[in-house]
């Protein structure tokens, strides 16, 4: 963490929603000159689940960063709800594998605010991530599937208002992500958390998710998963395979973009077609 993760976020005066778990406004991160976020408004609530797409280097990452608190704005406002609990589930982690390491233990590696889990608290938080029974475990000889669900378990015991998941379903095959979210969706169901997901998976993304925030350095789109499946700023960032993997979308851009998209594979050369910003993520705006 560095020590701008320490420095406190502005507080919105006017127009704050005590309910918001996080609530971001035109917030710019810059960087060497270059804006990697530019205006992007953010609101998450509890009980909502919220993805962010978007290609390779869109910032993703970065504004996952800024609503963890890990990187200051340079613009724009953040606001976290007071006493937030957030859990995070990242990626990967990158555990030496010479040092001997049940699930267990790795569960206790992080304190609850100040204390260690209790056996009890471990064996439910697991249950709950579908990863019962796996405290003996050595954590190396996990499945990529299994490894991921003694993380989100480890973030349960946090008892997280917010769940924060970078590349939710990295390493998972097909039954794996589609019972990964399944079980994403109870724990929001049963906790009433708010979740926000990073993923590269269109498909799974748009069954999974209540709003979406399509992402290149600006909000690009947003919305219900069903509208932002027929916004040609989504079209014209992911291409065919995005448009077949969601159902079409209604969105009007009113922006033209000034810089050459990352593209994937059938995507088209840039966004300028039709791409206008109306979207937003914030129920103020
Ligand atoms: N500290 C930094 N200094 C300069 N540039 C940075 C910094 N952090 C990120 N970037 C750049 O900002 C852009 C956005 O990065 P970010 O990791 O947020 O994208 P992403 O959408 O998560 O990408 P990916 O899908 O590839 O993981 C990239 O071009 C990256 O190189």
């Amino acid at each position: 963490m560095t020590a701008a993760a320490h420095r406190p976020v502005a507080a919105v005066a006017d127009g704050v929603d005590p309910a918001l778990l996080v609530d971001i406004r035109r917030l710019v991160i810059a960087r060497d000159g270059r804006r990697l976020l530019d205006g992007v408004d953010l609101a998450i609530a509890p009980g909502r689940i919220i993805s962010l797409i978007g290609p390779n280097g869109a910032g993703k990452s970065t504004l996952v960063k800024v609503a963890l608190g890990l990187i200051a704005p340079d613009e724009g406002t953040v606001r976290r709800r007071p006493g937030l609990r957030i859990g995070y589930v990242p990626q990967s982690l990158a555990v030496d594998r010479t040092l001997p390491l049940t699930a267990r233990r790795f569960m206790t590696l992080a304190d609850i605010r100040g204390r260690r889990a209790t056996a009890a608290e471990i064996a439910q938080a697991l249950a709950e991530a579908g990863a019962e029974g796996l405290e003996n475990r050595s954590f190396h000889s996990l499945s990529g599937g299994e490894a991921k669900r003694v993380m989100l378990a480890r973030a349960l015991l946090q008892a997280p208002d917010l769940l924060v998941l970078d590349e939710a379903a990295a390493h998972l095959d097909m039954p794996g992500q589609i019972a990964f979210y399944r079980t994403l969706r109870t724990i929001r169901d049963r906790r009433g958390c708010g979740i926000l997901l990073v993923s590269h998976d269109l498909h799974l993304v748009m069954s999974a998710t209540d709003h979406v925030l399509c992402l290149n350095g600006h909000v690009c789109c947003s919305g219900h998963p069903d509208d932002v499946s027929r916004d040609p700023a989504f079209l014209a960032l992911f291409g065919p395979m995005g448009a077949e993997a969601l159902a079409p979308y209604h969105h009007a851009h009113d922006h033209v973009h000034d810089h050459v998209h990352i593209h994937g594979a059938g995507a088209a050369d840039d966004c300028t077609a039709g791409c206008r910003q109306t979207g937003s993520t914030h129920p103020h705006s």
